[in-house]
Order: C-alpha cells, then structure tokens, then sequence
C-alpha cells in the first residue's frame, strides 16, 4: 500500500499491505502495542499474584470477570477474539470460559449525529430523504455498530445498521500488532496448534473483515433466504439494496420475539416446542444440506415469529462447508448414534481434528469410554452440551485439536441445544436430529446420501437388519416422515441402473447363512405396514412403474431374476 492510501477503504484483508502501511508509522503502532501490553501486564501480574498468595482457587472468578472487562476496554478487535476464544475449550481453561461466553458486545453506543452523519455520507442523501422515520437513539449498541429502528417513505419498517466511526483503522491497527505478537510468541506459548500462529491471526482478520463489509451481510442475508425459499419455517428480512453501503445496512424489521426472551415468546402463545424444533432442523439443514452456516446464532440473533415462523438476523458471520465435509458429519452422526467408535474415529481425522498420521487405536477406546456413557443406553438421552464437556477432557489426553470452522460448528451446535433447554428443560436434542438425518439418509435424495444410507446398511459386507430397523423406527418418531415416498423413491432407486448392486446385496442379504430372513422381514413390515395402505402403494408403485420406459423394465427384470435365482441358490 502507498503512503497515500487511506486505510480506511480497504475492503479485503490484506496483511501485507496493513504492514507495510505501519511500518511507515511507528508511532500509532508503539502508542497501541504500549497500552495492550501495559493492560495484559497489569492482569497476568494479579494471576501471579495469586498464584504466590495461594488464592488462585479463591480468587478465580475475579480474574476471568477482569480478564472480560479488560477485552471490552481494549475494544472491537478483542471482543472478537475473546468471543472467538470462548469456543475454545481446547485453549481456554473452563473458568476464563464461562466467562468470555459472556462477552456479548456490551460497549457504550456512539453518538447519534455522527451516525447520523455517516448514513449521509454513505447514501449521498440527507437521513430526511432516505427515511420517513428513524429512532432518535439505537434500539440496540454492538461491537462493531448499532441499529437503529426506521421506516422507509414506501411505509416499509426497516432496521438500520449503522457502522461504528473508524472502525477499520482501529481493527487494521490491532491485527497488525497481533500478527506480529503472534509471530514473536508462538515459540513461547505451551499451545499445540497445528498450524503457524499467524495464520490464525490472519483467517481471523479475514472474517472479521468480511463481518464489517456490510454489502456482503446483505449478499450473505439473500443467499440465506435462497436456501430457505421452499421453507414455510424460516423468515429471513429482506435487504434493500438502494439504502445499504459498507457502512449502512438497511433491512426488514423483524417484529418478532428474541429467543432470549423466553417469558415473552411464551406469553405471545407461540409454542416454544415448534420453534425449538425449527431451529433445529434449520441448524442441521445448513450443515449437513446447504453447507452455508450461520455462525453466529446466539439468542439474540433469533426470532420467534407471531405466525410460528423461526427469524434469523446478523448474517456478518457465515461459514461454508465443503461437499466432503458434510458427508463426513452425516457419518460422524450415524457412527456416533451406532457406537461405531473406530469409524468414528477416522471421520475425526478426515474432519481435521486428529492429523492423519495419529495412532488412532488408544483413541477408540478411550471415544467409547466418554462419547459411551454420554449417549447411555437410550440415543435420547444425547445432548452435545455433555459430549463437547466429555470432550473437552479427551483434548488434554489425546492430540485432538478443533479446526476453526468446526469451534464455529460446535458452537452454533450447543448454543442452540442451550435455547432450546431455556424453552423446554426437557429437551432431547437428537430426538429432533436422529430423526432429521435418518430421514434424510432414508430419502436419499443425493447419490452421495445413497452410499451414506448403504454403508449404514452394510457392514463389513453383512446387511444391518437391526440398523434398517432402527433407521425406520427413528425416522417415523418425526410426524413429517412419510415412508410411502421414501418408498417411492426407495423403488425408484432399485430399478436405476445404480441400484442393481442394492438389488444383489439385498438378496444375498435376505438368503444369507442358507435361510430366507424371514423373521427380520416381518418385523420391518409391522414398522411400515400401517403408512403403506394397499392402494396408496399400488399408486407409487404405478406411478413409479409409468415412467419406465419398456426398454428399462426389459433392462432391468433379466438381471433382476437372475440375480435373484443365483442369490438363492448359492
Ligand atoms: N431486522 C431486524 N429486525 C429487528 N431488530 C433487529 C434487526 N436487525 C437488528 N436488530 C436489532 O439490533 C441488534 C443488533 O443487530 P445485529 O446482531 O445485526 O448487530 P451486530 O453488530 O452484528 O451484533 P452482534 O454481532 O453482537 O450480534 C439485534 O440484537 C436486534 O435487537
């Protein structure tokens, strides 16, 4: 970066250019790097301190209070991090935790005229012009900016986001000085991360930058939308594009109920069961289905609709996942449910959370002593806050380590078992999710979901009986689970080309150890037999049967009987 820039416009993160930029004034960096370390000094002396005293134990919750009062002092870019460190069990002790979870952007609101000024500046328009009313003051002050409540002079309700003033000379400013703290430190610090120090810092610096770009919260918020545009659950506001800039958001106002308020979400008659349910299956259908995450879906940023509609807000910070990745939790999940700890194992290395060359047989033990007793003997009783507690033990033991995108997963994952437990004390958060991912793996709507469902079935060759049952019992404990397109496309499948292999394994399945399985049959009949009404099944079974051409039926019958006389003869 020249002199002349200014830095304020940089809309990427690029830490070489905010080097650079610094290098050149020293003295803003030394002013900074004086207070910071003047600040953690100060606070790792009182930990010293007890330590010598022997009051560690006495005085612990005082530190972890400091220790958050003294990220809010230091300002936005240490916010972040204390909130990015809160989901880091694996580097944070549990009392500092509990603590920084409660780091929810408390910092003062900025002054109106300013902000005022800003949305001039940004829209190129007086405030009068942009909208018919805009709240004196913000409905709501957070790290990085505060929201005003307004209408649009087209009679809409909007709510105006507006960007705290330097915002990114100060996180510029702060990255530059943790990037170089981290290069420093790293050899000194007892921390086992697996990866350069820096690099953190700087995957840090590029959400953070990508969080203050307000166009592309709105390009985030539409994209959201988009995956949800078939689902009558999920309301998300929209964006109006001709009052947002990077600085400026304008976007529906939600006249909902945050899910931090529960007395009132109750009071308002919505049924909390039917959000809670919403948000679970939300939350799963954007990790194991849309890959696009919310990654920040703490209470506040969650609505209950007056029409029964789950809301979400806040979309600054989303994550992606990859294809891979997403089959790879949908195993995890199946494993886990199935008390396969040695293939639970190995997904971990495939997810990154053991390195690929991790002696894994210590390991599956030691998953089958805690994940174990987490699940109990019913799959009901899971719940992820004991399994990430349970876990987090397992980190000091073995070389476990949480990849970044996945301290964001697990986050999202037990903040929202954490809202669902504040509206229902009873709630069992796999009795929402095992049914979602058996109905998922069921319906198979995916080849990759196919295979999924027929290593579930198989193992090491021999079909599952038991598994198929289970799948099947789960999948119907959700009232939307109807067996009769599953078995639709269950027929369609056995007569595609990719089936005729299902087709050998299921009968070789069915005749094994030289007898007809019967028994298992049956058993699997009294499951279903009740959705599958004669003629409801003669219909799918036509309609499916219609759209073959009768080359394909020609196609596949030889095979089919053959297979069927070799697989019984055998
Ligand atoms: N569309 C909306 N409808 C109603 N209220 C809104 C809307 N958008 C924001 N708010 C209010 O403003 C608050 C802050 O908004 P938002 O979460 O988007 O800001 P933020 O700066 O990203 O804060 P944080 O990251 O801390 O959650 C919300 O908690 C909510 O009270």
């Amino acid at each position: 970066m020249s002199l002349q820039t200014p830095i304020q416009n940089n809309r990427r993160y690029d830490p070489n250019e905010i080097a650079s930029y610094y290098r050149y004034r020293p003295w803003l960096a030394w002013a900074r790097a004086l207070n910071v370390i003047w600040s953690f000094a100060a606070f790792i002396f009182s930990l010293k301190w007890d330590e010598w005293q022997n009051q560690v134990e006495q005085n612990k919750l005082k530190r972890a209070t400091q220790l958050r009062q003294l990220l809010t002092r230091l300002g936005p870019t240490f916010i972040k991090v204390g909130q990015a460190l809160s989901t880091r069990p694996d580097l944070v002790r549990k009392d500092f935790l509990e603590e920084l979870v409660k780091l929810q952007d408390q910092l003062p609101p900025f002054d109106n005229a300013i902000a005022y000024q800003l949305i001039e500046t940004e829209l190129g328009r007086p405030v009068k012009e942009i909208y018919s009313e805009l709240s004196p003051s913000p409905v709501a002050a957070a790290s990085l900016g505060q929201v005003y409540r307004g209408r649009l002079h087209t009679g809409e309700e909007v709510a105006v986001k507006v960007q705290r003033p330097n915002l990114r000379p100060v996180i510029t400013l702060d990255l530059y000085l943790l990037r170089w703290a981290a290069g420093w430190l790293a050899p000194w610090l007892p921390l086992n991360l697996g990866h350069d120090l820096r690099l953190i810092v700087d995957e840090f610096g590029t959400k953070l930058f990508e969080e203050i770009d307000y166009l592309n919260e709105g390009r985030n918020a539409e994209k959201f939308a988009t995956n949800f545009r078939n689902d009558p659950h999920v309301k998300v506001p929209a964006i109006y594009w001709r009052y947002t800039s990077t600085r400026v958001l304008t976007l529906e106002w939600l006249n909902g109920f945050k899910l931090t308020d529960t007395k009132k979400v109750k009071e308002a008659g919505i049924d909390p069961e039917a959000i809670i349910e919403i948000g679970v299956t939300s939350g799963l259908q954007q990790l194991l289905e849309h890959g696009f995450f919310h990654a920040d879906p703490h209470p506040g940023n969650l609505f209950a609709m007056p029409d029964g509609r789950m809301g979400y807000i806040d979309f600054g910070m989303m994550d992606q996942l990859d294809e891979t990745t997403k089959e790879t939790l949908v195993d995890a999940v199946v494993h886990l449910v199935n008390k396969d700890y040695n293939d639970l194992a190995k997904d971990y290395v495939k997810l990154g959370f053991l390195t690929p060359d991790t002696d894994i047989r210590p390991i599956v033990p030691a998953l089958e002593a805690t994940l174990g007793n987490a699940i109990g003997k019913n799959v009901g009783d899971f719940n992820f806050k004991t399994i990430t507690d349970q876990f987090s033990e397992l980190m000091y033991d073995y070389p476990f380590r949480v990849p970044a995108k996945f301290a964001l997963i697990i986050r999202s994952l037990v903040t929202q078992e954490g809202i669902a437990l504040s509206l229902n004390p009873n709630f069992k958060i796999v009795e929402v999710a095992y049914p979602y991912v058996a109905r998922r793996l069921l319906t198979g709507e995916s080849p990759q979901l196919r295979r999924r469902l027929l290593d579930v079935l198989f193992k090491d060759g021999k079909f599952q009986w038991q598994r198929l049952e289970n799948l099947i019992a789960i999948a119907r404990t959700d009232e939307n689970f109807d067996v009769l397109p599953t078995a639709k496309l269950g027929l369609e499948y056995l007569l595609s080309d990719e089936g005729k292999y299902l087709w050998r394994q299921l009968i070789l399945a069915l005749t094994e150890d030289d007898r007809l399985h019967t028994e298992e049959v049956q058993r699997l009949w009294n499951l279903v037999k009740d959705d599958l009404k004669p003629n409801r099944l003669l219909d799918v079974a036509i309609g499916v049967l219609t759209d073959l051409s009768k080359e394909r039926v020609a196609a596949i019958l030889p095979s089919v009987t053959a297979i069927a006389t070799f697989g019984i003869k055998r």
